[in-house]
């Protein structure tokens, strides 16, 4: 295979609005791997840009589309910085599978939609490499909720014959696949990830995130909010499903608050909220999975992961890193794939996974 048609690019930009990371993927063997990496971390200022677009008004489209190109700008960074430390010159890349910046879902209903921001034009015109965007819509046109859409993926890098794994992926929303033996697929995200635990700490600390879980360890599980919490009814809605902000945001979590509570056990409830989701999902549907591999940014927090295990007794639960696949850069390896799917013309969706009434093409493509 020449190194044109094996080498893509893959960046991700997910739920947690932490940053993107760039990865470039080399799919000249079986199985493919990553030759380079990168990672540009969002400021507070463009968090803060994107975090507004939830309050509507302002002329908001205006708004919208300059983060479309201010975002497609980063992204054009995160390659040349990819691309520098490798030494890989841009004609060598046969796309870039640009994932966006998921800014509204709302799968439900004929009237679909999400949106994820991206000037995929701009992204082309900036490195002169394809760029591959807008993933999830056609899924969604075809009746799908348009995520997740990782599960092939995880397929081609975790299937066992002989034991049943699920991959829990912790980002922003945390999402489930299940691969059984015998080649089954499904998945669908059971609930928040960091997305809350983040709003929280930020809003109490200034910190983006609770490194650890250490601030949450600090507090105690307040047992009457957490009922409430997981009494939204997402968590008992039968798969296929999909979330975001939408649904999990501190608006949603202070409509539950008397003012009284300690912040660090309310950070220790919404870590545990994250157990919950995951954990109640594995046990309802996937109660066989004898192996659960996590990844996503959740997957560093240790206190997290020994909560998990806690809630999934006899069950080994470790990193995708013990399996051979960094737990950082999954996602937007995934995306490198799902390019190299589309400009080759293979449909990448998996209706028993988004509940579409089929296969599709996923992404439009925008020549470099
Ligand atoms: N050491 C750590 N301790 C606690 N949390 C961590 C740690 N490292 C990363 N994280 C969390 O991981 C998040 C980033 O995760 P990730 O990059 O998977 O998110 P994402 O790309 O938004 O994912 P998705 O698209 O799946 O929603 C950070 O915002 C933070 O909440
Ligand atoms: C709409 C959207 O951006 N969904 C993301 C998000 O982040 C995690 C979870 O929610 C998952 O459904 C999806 O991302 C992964 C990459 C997916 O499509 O598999």
């Amino acid at each position: 295979m020449d190194l044109k048609t094996a080498y893509y690019i893959g960046i991700m930009s997910g739920t947690s609005l932490d940053g993107i990371d760039a990865v470039l993927a080399d799919f000249s063997s079986s199985p493919p791997f990553l030759l380079q990496t990168c990672y540009l971390s969002y400021d507070s200022e463009l968090r803060g840009r994107l975090l507004d677009l939830n309050h509507p008004g302002n002329d908001e489209l205006h708004r919208a589309a300059m983060l479309g190109n201010e975002l497609a700008r980063r992204y054009a960074e995160a390659v040349t910085g990819l691309l520098n430390k490798c030494g890989v010159e841009p004609r060598q890349i046969t796309a870039i599978g640009c994932h966006g910046q998921t800014v509204r879902h709302c799968p439900e209903s004929e009237r679909g939609y999400t949106i994820q921001l991206c000037n995929p034009a701009l992204l082309a015109e900036l490195t002169g490499i394809t760029v591959v965007a807008d993933f999830r819509s056609r899924d969604i046109a075809a009746g799908g909720q348009g995520a997740p859409l990782v599960p092939v993926f995880h397929q081609i890098l975790f299937q066992d014959s002989q034991v049943h794994r699920v991959i829990a992926n912790i980002g922003g929303i945390s999402n489930l696949t299940s691969l059984t033996p015998n080649g089954e697929v499904t998945g669908f995200d059971c609930g928040p990830g960091n997305i809350m635990m983040d709003a929280w700490c930020l809003h109490h600390t200034g910190k983006p995130y609770d490194e650890n879980g250490a601030w949450a360890e600090f507090g105690r599980v307040i047992p009457e909010l957490l009922e409430k919490l997981l009494a939204l009814q997402f968590f008992s809605l039968a798969p296929p499903k999909s979330t975001g902000r939408e649904l999990f945001n501190l608006v949603w979590l202070e409509s539950y608050l008397s003012g009284d509570e300690k912040p660090a056990d309310v950070q220790a409830t919404l870590l545990q909220l994250t157990v919950a989701g995951i954990a109640g999902a594995v046990l309802a549907y996937f109660p066989d999975a004898a192996e659960i591999y996590l990844c996503g940014g959740g997957a560093r927090n240790t206190a997290l992961v020994a909560r998990l295990r806690m809630a999934l007794p006899g069950r080994k639960v470790e990193l995708t890193d013990s399996v051979g696949v960094d737990a950082d850069w999954l996602e937007a390896f995934a995306f490198a794939w799902l390019a190299r799917q589309v400009i080759s013309g293979v449909p990448a969706s998996l209706p028993a996974v988004t509940g579409a009434r089929g296969a599709r093409l996923l992404g439009a493509i925008y020549p470099g």
